[in-house]
């Protein structure tokens, strides 16, 4: 293997999930949601922070975000809780963290990373992941303050309307993935899954390999769509097979979502990174709002062909 580039070009994309078409009323919110994310995360990587910093503080801002469906803002499960997942990957050495089913903390993400950092584990999960984060000092919230009014009503939608098609209260899950100026890279994805989803139900975003994948040697990903599709065909990991097969990010990133879409009917997006900094934002679904930092531009978008490239402030 090749080593490294010395001075990379820092490279710091998010995305906010996403199937439904975004509404007009939401539109900027999200829009200017994401660009401050990917703008944070860069300048963690322009000030010598590593890719997994910069992925960290990217997806904790966005969870900090009521509009997005991870942390504050996380949809509600069919018994009316938040129960959120999230993962975390330094393409360094493949360190991984990960978090399932977690309840009135903050920040999923940065419980993920203390994981990866702090105990020989990679996953815990539930009454686990909360004895370890009472453990190590992470402050305890009320369930109630990650609980927004939006998300009350799209549960009762929900409930009314039956399971079936996603409806359009399914947005927001976030992630992102950085190539820092050493060339490391690294993804982080957080979520509170699926409105009404049953109690103790995980998704692919916890999950290595389905909801993100990171290797220095090949690039870094984050996933966002239906999770028991992504986790079939483990997308993350499969986009990046083509790209070690020598495809562009771009042709990896269809062929993956193509597979999904064409063995399980399965509609989804992602962002993804290679290690010479070559970056895409793709999705099948309606709409998937996304921001990417590279070589002072912001470029972003939510709707198919609606990106805009403007210069970093
Ligand atoms: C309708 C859905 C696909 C929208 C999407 N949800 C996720 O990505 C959920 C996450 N992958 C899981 O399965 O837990 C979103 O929040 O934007």
């Amino acid at each position: 293997m090749a080593s490294q580039p010395a001075h990379a070009e820092p490279v710091l994309v998010v995305h906010g999930g996403g199937v439904e078409a975004v509404s007009p009323a939401r539109r900027q919110r999200v829009r200017q949601g994401v660009i401050r994310a990917a703008s944070l995360g860069h300048g963690v990587l322009l000030a010598g922070g590593s890719a997994v910093d910069a992925v960290e503080a990217a997806v904790a801002a966005l969870e900090d975000d009521p509009e997005f469906n991870a942390g504050c803002g996380s949809v509600l499960t069919a018994d009316g809780d938040v129960e959120m997942d999230a993962s975390i990957m330094d393409g360094r050495d493949l360190g991984a963290g990960a978090v399932s089913a977690v309840r009135c903390i903050a920040n999923p993400i940065k419980l993920a990373r203390l994981v990866m950092d702090k105990t020989p584990h990679c996953f815990l999960t539930d009454r686990g992941a909360a004895k370890f984060a009472a453990d190590i000092g992470v402050r305890k919230i009320p369930a109630g303050q990650l609980v927004t009014e939006r998300n009350k009503e799209l549960l009762l939608k929900e409930k009314q309307q039956q399971q079936g098609a996603a409806s359009p209260g399914n947005l927001g899950t976030v992630g992102a993935v950085a190539l820092d100026l050493k060339g490391n890279v690294a993804y982080a994805t957080s979520t509170g899954g699926l409105v009404n989803k049953m109690t103790g139900r995980v998704g692919d975003s916890p999950c290595v390999g389905s909801g993100g994948y990171a290797d220095n040697r090949i690039g870094a990903v984050s996933t966002t769509g239906p999770g028991e599709k992504i986790l079939k065909v483990n997308l993350a990991r499969l986009a990046l097979f083509h790209v070690e097969q020598g495809k562009t990010v771009e042709e990896a990133a269809e062929l993956a979502l193509g597979y999904m879409n064409s063995r399980l009917k399965g509609l989804g997006g992602l962002i993804m990174v290679n290690r010479a900094g070559d970056w895409a934002a793709k999705w099948t679904s309606t709409s998937m709002p996304w921001a990417a930092v590279k070589g002072g531009k912001v470029h972003s978008g939510t709707e198919m062909g609606d990106t805009t490239v403007t210069d970093l402030c």
